[in-house]
């Protein structure tokens, strides 16, 4: 099978290094392309075999499965490239989560799936969002999620819950590393231990507590309780922070979907408008 990648920016890429990392996909199998042309071709510099497309047509062509990784606002420009190449049968994934399922089966003859990757493929792991429009066969389905699974943790959600599950896995990776440098950071000037040490520190911290919420049988309250000794330490560190971040994930969960309605929005009249 072809598979072909329209956009190897950074989630194209981290995707099309996974999948071959990952032994999932060899390069001879894979077809890629970029506005830029450079950017793909040094993919194909990495991975002999990895092919170049010198257009979205040409790549479009002869792909079985097409990952579009370009943003929101650049999809139009792309739809209108492949519209003519793809047929019935071509798998065309969006990686983009506030472009509509619907509104690009109205736009393409072909089948549609959203994914909605992480960072965290990158190392083979975190989560794949799923949703699946009307064409998408359980076969379909389940080829793709076959895939899917060398790289992450497939999970199928509902289209409206998009934009909190992304929060969740794809920008998450960010607020976790956001929170983990001002705890650094706290360190170090408190105590003078240094930058690195104390992010080695907290690297682990994190890698460890990942893998007991996943598969150590805890759940973000029973670690919390367990961690904390009764008239220890972490009982007292807990309570700063429900005093100091009480609101703040409500605060930016309200900013990140504001943010995804104006580009649900912006992306619908570029797709329609005449
Ligand atoms: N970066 C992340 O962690 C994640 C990103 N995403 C989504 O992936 C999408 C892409 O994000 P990034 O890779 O970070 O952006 P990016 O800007 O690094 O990559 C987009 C690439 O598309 C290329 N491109 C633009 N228009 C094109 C066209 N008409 N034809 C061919 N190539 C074209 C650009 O040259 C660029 O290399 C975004 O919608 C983002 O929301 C989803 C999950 C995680
Ligand atoms: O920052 C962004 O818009 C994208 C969406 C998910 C992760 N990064």
């Amino acid at each position: 099978m072809q598979i072909g990648f329209i956009g190897t920016g950074s989630m194209g890429s981290i995707l099309v290094e996974a999948f071959i990392q990952s032994g999932a996909v060899s390069p001879e199998h894979l077809v890629v392309t970029n506005r830029t042309a450079r950017k793909a071709e040094q993919l194909a510099e990495s991975y002999p075999g990895l092919q170049t497309a010198r257009s979205n047509k040409e790549a479009a062509s002869g792909s079985q499965l097409l990952f579009l990784c370009v943003k929101p606002m650049e999809f139009k420009a792309v739809i209108d490239d492949i519209r003519d190449v793809v047929t019935p049968d071509t798998v065309v994934v969006s990686i983009t989560s506030p472009v509509q399922i619907r509104h690009l089966e109205k736009l393409l003859p072909c089948k549609i799936a959203k994914v909605i990757p992480s960072i965290t493929n990158y190392v083979l792991s975190g989560a794949t969002l799923c949703i699946y429009g009307e064409r998408m066969t359980d076969e379909d389905q389940a080829r793709l999620e076959l895939l899917l699974s060398h790289i992450s943790a497939p999970i199928r959600i509902r289209e409206e819950h998009t934009r909190v599950s992304s929060d969740i896995t794809s920008c998450g990776p960010a607020f976790l590393a956001f929170f983990v440098q001002k705890f650094v950071d706290a360190a170090v000037a408190a105590t003078g231990i240094s930058e690195t040490e104390a992010t080695q520190l907290a690297a682990e911290m994190t890698l460890g507590t990942g893998r007991l919420l996943t598969t150590g049988g805890f759940t973000p309250a029973s670690l919390q309780q367990r961690v904390s000794v009764p008239g220890g330490i972490t009982a007292e560190g807990l309570r700063i922070m429900q005093k100091e971040l009480c609101g703040v994930f409500d605060d930016l969960i309200r900013t990140t979907h504001a943010k995804y309605d104006e580009d649900v929005e912006k992306v619908k009249a570029r797709f329609f408008s005449p």
